[in-house]
């Protein structure tokens, strides 16, 4: 037979196949169905009769609609693409592999869930270790239609003779097709050495790391589906956290979940993390490198010590007759009193209030001594701790605090000068302060963390206060799934996860280290991050920020993910030249693909730089099905958005060199590349992530050659 007829009858035989998967799946979708009415059919009975076991009926119809609708939800996530690849063993035997394991009436096996240990060959079958396998065939589908196939022969001896081989490369296949604006998992094509990490261990922390494109977003969000598939009980109940590092990160991952049927994850980005807040501008890098250092916690904890603004600094009572009176300095006085005990100040007034009557008290006994008189200091104290205006004094001394209250307070160079004395520079006082001047500036990514130190220092005020604290944070988002929908309503600042994962880790600083610390206390973790591509200053002080995190949790273990399957072998070339000697030659992938389309770069005169993008962004616009990417430094998005105004397109997006972490597009236009070096401490890193976005196609606009 011909190859393509070949093809077409092993497609056919294929189709048989899925055609009794998806009859099969029919019938378990109308045997839910028919539980859930079932289920609702009691608590009707239940409510006609007002029968004696009422509330175990309803009980039990909970959990029937309960388990019907979970089947139903799973059963519709999984439907696209189900069946999506098949092994043909020396035995004879032959195992489908899908999204989801279904077993026909008589029990048998029609599809083997891809995270189950028998088909983990699938993945892991090579020619030199092909675990008993002839033949691995990817199968690929829209809808329930079987559109081709594509096989691999690991053991070439054992080919009986009927069988067919047909195609090669279901990996290229995959690479080489458009992406769209989400990303879309990788089950069907996972390749061996990411499949171990997917199926590392749950516990202590796994970290990847790897260049760009090397999978490692992917790897880790299979990873959390693999997971919570094996290790349902272990780590369902109290979830998993996965963390991007933008908002544009997590809507551009937000997919991949759910399309393996998860939904117990919780989505954020590095500015949604507390609850209440949604911040999305960046600081400039030297302001973001203040903040997200670790001496901040000792700013911090100094701003918090400070009498807050408007505070009153004396105070008066009369007693018995005679004025008693505490002067600022007294005040302070007892004020470090009451803070050097270390509790958190919201939880200390009752503390504050003691400290105060008994500098009061001894204010009277100096005055008593000097006209000879005796005082019952403790009638004094429980006196005076009656009053009200002793209280009404004390609640406007010792306030509750809020985070934001103190952080802006930053802004007033006096105070953060006696809060920076010491720790920080003279600059970097400087640069601080002027960064809060501005009071009614939205919070930055960065403010995130030190809300959350803050929030944590200051301690929760007693219960009916907290309703006011709450508002200060704005409106909380409510969390979101992985499919963007409300998750399972969690406490606030719920901190029990049992397995985090932390994408594009390199980028974290000391204090938001602290800050997923926080809600990691009880959990493993999956850790994904490539050192090359970091744009944090100091290095060394966020691995020990992140050491802490991780407390004694073992065993650590570490993978390398080598092959780099997003960029063409022209493009990737392109990057690496730029990033050499900012890093070791190992840290750099291998890209698998070649196009034969070189990197496009175009040097033009300063003026000519925005007719020359646009003519780009056309170009690429005709030339690739999915996405253009436009990427420039942050302080030009608006600008270059507005180049591009008239072209307004769902396709075409236009992203800042920080923001462009994670993502990727079909083409690339990048504008000025030399701002991006100079925007950032650690420019040639940006750089060097802004290039490696691409899949099929980058074209270079600048005015100048020095980043070459
Ligand atoms: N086994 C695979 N089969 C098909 N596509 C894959 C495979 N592994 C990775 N890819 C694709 O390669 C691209 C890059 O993957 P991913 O974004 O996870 O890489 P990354 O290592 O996180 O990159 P970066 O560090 O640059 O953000 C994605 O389009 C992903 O779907």
């Amino acid at each position: 037979m011909s190859e393509p007829r070949v093809r077409r009858a092993e497609i056919a035989i294929e189709q048989g196949h899925v055609d009794r998967v998806y009859a099969r799946l029919a019938e378990l979708r109308s045997q839910a169905e028919a539980m859930r009415a079932k289920g609702y059919e009691i608590g009707h009975g239940a409510q006609r009769e007002a029968v004696f076991e009422q509330a175990s009926m309803l009980f039990e119809r909970d959990m029937m609609v309960f388990h019907a609708n979970q089947t139903l939800q799973t059963l519709d996530a999984e439907y696209e693409g189900l069946v999506f690849g098949r092994l043909d063993q020396t035995s004879g035997e032959k195992i489908y592999v899908g999204r989801l394991g279904i077993r026909d009436a008589e029990f048998d096996n029609l599809v083997t869930d891809w995270r189950a240990p028998a088909a983990a060959a699938f993945y892991q079958a090579t020619a030199e270790e092909p675990m008993d396998v002839v033949r691995r065939r990817v199968i690929r589908c829209s809808g329930q239609n079987v559109l081709d196939v594509d096989d691999d022969v690991l053991i070439a001896d054992a080919v009986p003779d009927d069988m067919r081989i047909v195609g090669e490369g279901a990996l290229m296949a995959a690479l080489g097709r458009s992406r769209g604006e989400k990303m879309r998992d990788i089950v069907a094509t996972i390749q061996r050495e990411q499949d171990e990490v997917i199926r590392a261990p749950w516990r202590g922390v796994t970290e990847i790391t790897g260049g760009p494109g090397t999978g490692k977003t992917a790897v880790a969000l299979h990873r959390a589906a693999y997971l919570l598939y094996r290790y349902r009980r272990q780590l369902g109940g109290a979830g998993v956290f996965v963390l991007g590092p933008s908002g544009v990160f997590t809507s551009y991952i937000s997919r991949v979940l759910p399309s393996m049927g998860e939904t117990n994850v919780e989505l954020r980005a590095l500015g949604e993390v507390l609850d209440g807040i949604v911040a999305t501008r960046q600081d400039p890098a030297k302001l973001a490198a203040i903040k997200g250092s670790l001496r901040m916690r000792r700013v911090l904890t100094r701003a918090m010590r400070d009498a807050p603004p408007g505070v009153p600094d004396e105070m008066r009572i009369v007693y018995r007759g005679e004025v008693l009176k505490l002067r600022g300095k007294e005040l302070d006085k007892v004020r470090r009193k009451v803070h050097g005990h270390g509790g958190p100040p919201n939880r200390s007034r009752v503390r504050a209030a003691e400290t105060l009557l008994e500098a009061l008290a001894d204010k009277a006994e100096e005055n008593a001594r000097a006209d000879g008189r005796t005082i019952d200091r403790a009638e004094l104290i429980t006196d005076l701790g009656e009053r009200i205006d002793f209280h009404r004094f004390l609640v406007v001394w010792w306030p509750i605090l809020y985070p934001g209250e103190i952080l802006r307070s930053l802004g007033d160079p006096a105070r953060l000068t006696r809060a920076g004395k010491g720790v920080l520079s003279r600059e970097e006082i400087d640069l601080l302060a002027a960064g809060y001047a501005d009071r009614e500036q939205e919070w930055s990514v960065a403010d995130v963390a030190l809300l959350d130190e803050l929030r944590v220092l200051i301690g929760q005020p007693p219960k009916r206060r907290r309703r006011a604290q709450q508002l200060e944070l704005d409106a909380a988002p409510p969390a979101r799934g992985s499919d963007g929908s409300p998750t399972t309503h969690r406490p606030e600042h719920y901190d029990e996860y049992s397995h985090i994962v932390v994408d594009e880790s390199q980028d974290l600083s000391p204090m938001q280290w602290r800050m997923i610390g926080r809600r990691g206390k009880y959990a493993s973790w999956t850790v994904v991050g490539d050192p090359v591509q970091s744009s944090w200053p100091d290095p060394d002080e966020a691995a020990q920020a992140r050491d802490h995190a991780f407390g004694v949790r073992t065993p650590r273990r570490r993978y390398t993910l080598r092959t780099n399957y997003r960029n063409s072998a022209e493009i990737f070339d392109l990057a690496a030249r730029v990033v050499a000697g900012h890093a070791k030659e190992d840290e750099l992938p291998k890209a698998v693909r070649a196009t034969g389309l070189e990197p496009d770069v175009r040097i033009v005169d300063k003026p000519g730089v925005e007719g020359s993008v646009q003519a780009a962004a056309k170009d690429l616009m005709d030339s690739v099905e999915g996405t253009v990417g436009v990427i420039c430094a942050m302080d030009r998005v608006p600008e270059v958005r507005s180049w591009l105004q008239g072209r307004a397109d769902e396709r075409l997006k236009v992203v800042g060199s920080l923001d462009s972490k994670g993502l990727e597009y079909d083409a690339v236009v990048l504008v000025e590349p030399t701002e991006l070096i100079t925007e950032s401490t650690t420019g040639r890193r940006v750089l060097y992530v802004a290039l490696t976005r691409a899949t099929q196609q980058l074209t270079v606009v600048a005015s100048d050659r020095e980043w070459l």
